[in-house]
């Protein structure tokens, strides 16, 4: 069975069919990319996933159990972790502090109890803080391991946010546009830090305008055009279909 199960999703915000009719799969241990045109739904079937919207109709199974319509806390404690478009990094903190906000999302049911400060919830405090350092050295941000947020920069603040994300421990990773705004090296560096973190284990689901990084990293790839899918297959095979040719790659060759 597949790790993720989407059948027939859809959501409408009034009039606006964003996402329509979508089903498809994702194998555990994969890189799958969603790509298409400015506006065909990517960021919208992130948030349906990741249980930031519900949706209108359709299901979403992660492995086999129904997610759909659950808040994305509880998402988070079940494996399901994201990045977004636009950082969700909080500046008055410091940089570690920011990476254990993911550990407390994934422990964390009762926060009166962490309010409290308990003796074993401050040892646990400090183990998680040295999981989140060995976080931070994983995404290549070691030297930031005592830095305030506000002092880093943009493109270490997208890795931040990987690091985050990666402390909920989970089993996929939703990772929306990692190479927004990241000048060419740092854009190279990204991409090998997303095949590290396929090859360790967890299940990558990307959502990237740079067709480089995608073809190069991609085991399957989905084609969204107006909220629809479009296509489906490996890079070589979406590369060649003449609908994505004319709907989205044609329109940047
Ligand atoms: N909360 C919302 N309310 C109303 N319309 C929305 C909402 N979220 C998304 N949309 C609309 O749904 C469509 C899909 O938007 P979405 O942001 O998912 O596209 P995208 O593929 O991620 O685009 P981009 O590549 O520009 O990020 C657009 O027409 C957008 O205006």
């Amino acid at each position: 069975m597949s790790l993720l199960q989407v059948r027939n999703l859809s959501i409408h915000f009034g009039g606006v069919k964003a996402v329509q009719n979508v089903s498809f799969d994702i194998d555990a241990g994969i890189v799958y990319s969603v790509i298409g045109p400015n506006g065909a739904g990517k960021t919208t079937l992130f948030n349906l996933i990741t249980g930031v919207y519900k949706p209108t109709s359709g299901e979403i199974r992660l492995d086999g159990e129904a997610i759909h319509g659950r808040a994305p806390s509880e998402l988070a404690r079940r494996g399901v972790a994201r990045t977004f478009q636009n950082l969700q990094i909080c500046m008055n903190m410091s940089a570690i502090e920011n990476v254990m906000v993911g550990a407390h999302l994934r422990l964390d049911r009762n926060p009166f109890k962490a309010a409290l400060r308990l003796p074993s919830l401050r040892r646990r405090d400090r183990e998680l803080r040295a999981e989140a350092a060995q976080l931070m050295d994983f995404v290549g941000l070691g030297q930031y391991v005592a830095a305030r947020a506000d002092a880093m920069s943009y493109g270490a603040l997208k890795r931040l946010e990987i690091a985050r994300a990666l402390a909920m421990k989970p089993r996929l990773i939703f990772l929306d546009e990692p190479a927004a705004g990241l000048n060419p090296k740092e854009t190279i560096e990204v991409d090998a830090l997303v095949r590290k973190i396929a090859d360790s284990g967890v299940t990558v689901v990307l959502v990237e305008h740079d067709m480089k990084m995608v073809m190069n990293l991609s085991d399957r790839i989905l084609v969204l055009d107006y909220g629809k899918k479009l296509a489906e297959g490996s890079g070589a095979e979406v590369r060649a279909n003449p609908d994505v040719i004319a709907a989205y790659l044609g329109t940047h060759a």
